[in-house]
């Protein structure tokens, strides 16, 4: 089944107060099937971040249509737009956006207080995440006192306590040191091995080689895809590295 269809996505930059366009992505199309790691790489600028927010719903094509569940994002209202995003996507960002004044368990809980659900059923709910991710013994703890690594598997918590549809992860490992990348890649895949469906844009090649998928944006386009495949991390790691010296030095579209 298909998670996530992104049509012809086109995005243009008007600045207000003159000055010149950007065109910031140029015609975006791909899909995620249900159950799929997918990475999303392309140099600064590239456009990923713009893509992240056309498939969060922050920001609206200038052409094109996301679909998320074969529902296209632009019927839904405005006023809409924040309960969708909270009851189907979930999301981890590189600086992990928690909230200093709560603690861990409240930062968790914040998605389900907002959709109202039962106190006991938060926690029932809660609990097997934050064994699963080892924070468990965390949770009263305020994100200032906890390590980077902690601080985002809380973020991971956090996104995955409404058991949404989709992860969108905006560069997870960005701030992490190597040990807590690697705990996190970790995490992602054990999640994803029980099914969970994860975009993650990263310019991590160590991170991308774990995804099943990797998609090449330049120029505002897919400009290409690879898929892991039979290939070992190692191996999947070598290929995502040609791919991208392949992008930077001008080579041909396959
Ligand atoms: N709000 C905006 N207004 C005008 N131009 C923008 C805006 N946001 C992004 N751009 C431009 O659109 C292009 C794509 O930017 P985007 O941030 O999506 O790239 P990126 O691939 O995420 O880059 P990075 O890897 O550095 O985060 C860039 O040329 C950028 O300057």
């Amino acid at each position: 089944m298909t998670v996530l269809e992104v049509e012809n996505l086109k995005k243009i930059y008007r600045p207000r107060f003159g000055g010149n366009q950007v065109q910031a992505l140029s015609k975006v199309t791909f899909s995620v099937e249900e159950g799929e790691y997918v990475a999303i790489m392309g140099e600064s600028g590239s456009g990923k971040t713009t893509l992240l927010n056309m498939l969060a719903a922050l920001d609206k094509p200038t052409e094109g249509e996301v679909y998320l569940d074969g529902k296209p994002l632009s019927a839904i209202r405005e006023k809409d737009l924040s309960k969708f995003r909270r009851d189907h996507l979930g999301f981890v960002f590189q600086d992990f956006n928690l909230l200093d004044t709560f603690n861990l368990k409240d930062n968790i809980l914040l998605p389900l207080v907002l959709q109202g659900v039962d106190y006991r059923k938060m926690n029932v709910r809660m609990m097997p995440i934050v064994k699963e991710l080892g924070i468990a013994g965390l949770l009263e703890k305020y994100p200032y006192e906890v390590s980077g690594g902690q601080k985002q598997r809380a973020a991971v918590a956090r996104a995955l306590i409404t058991d949404p549809r989709l992860i969108l992860a905006d560069e997870p490992t960005g701030a992490l040191d190597s040990k807590s990348t690697d705990e996190l890649l970790g995490v992602f895949e054990r999640i994803n091995q029980s099914g969970q469906t994860i975009l993650m844009v990263t310019h991590s090649v160590k991170a991308a080689s774990k995804a099943g998928r990797v998609l090449f944006i330049k120029d505002g386009e897919v400009f290409h895809q690879v898929y892991k495949g039979e290939q070992t991390d190692e191996q999947f790691y070598q290929n995502i590295s040609a791919t991208l010296t392949m992008l930077a030095t001008g080579g041909e579209r396959q």
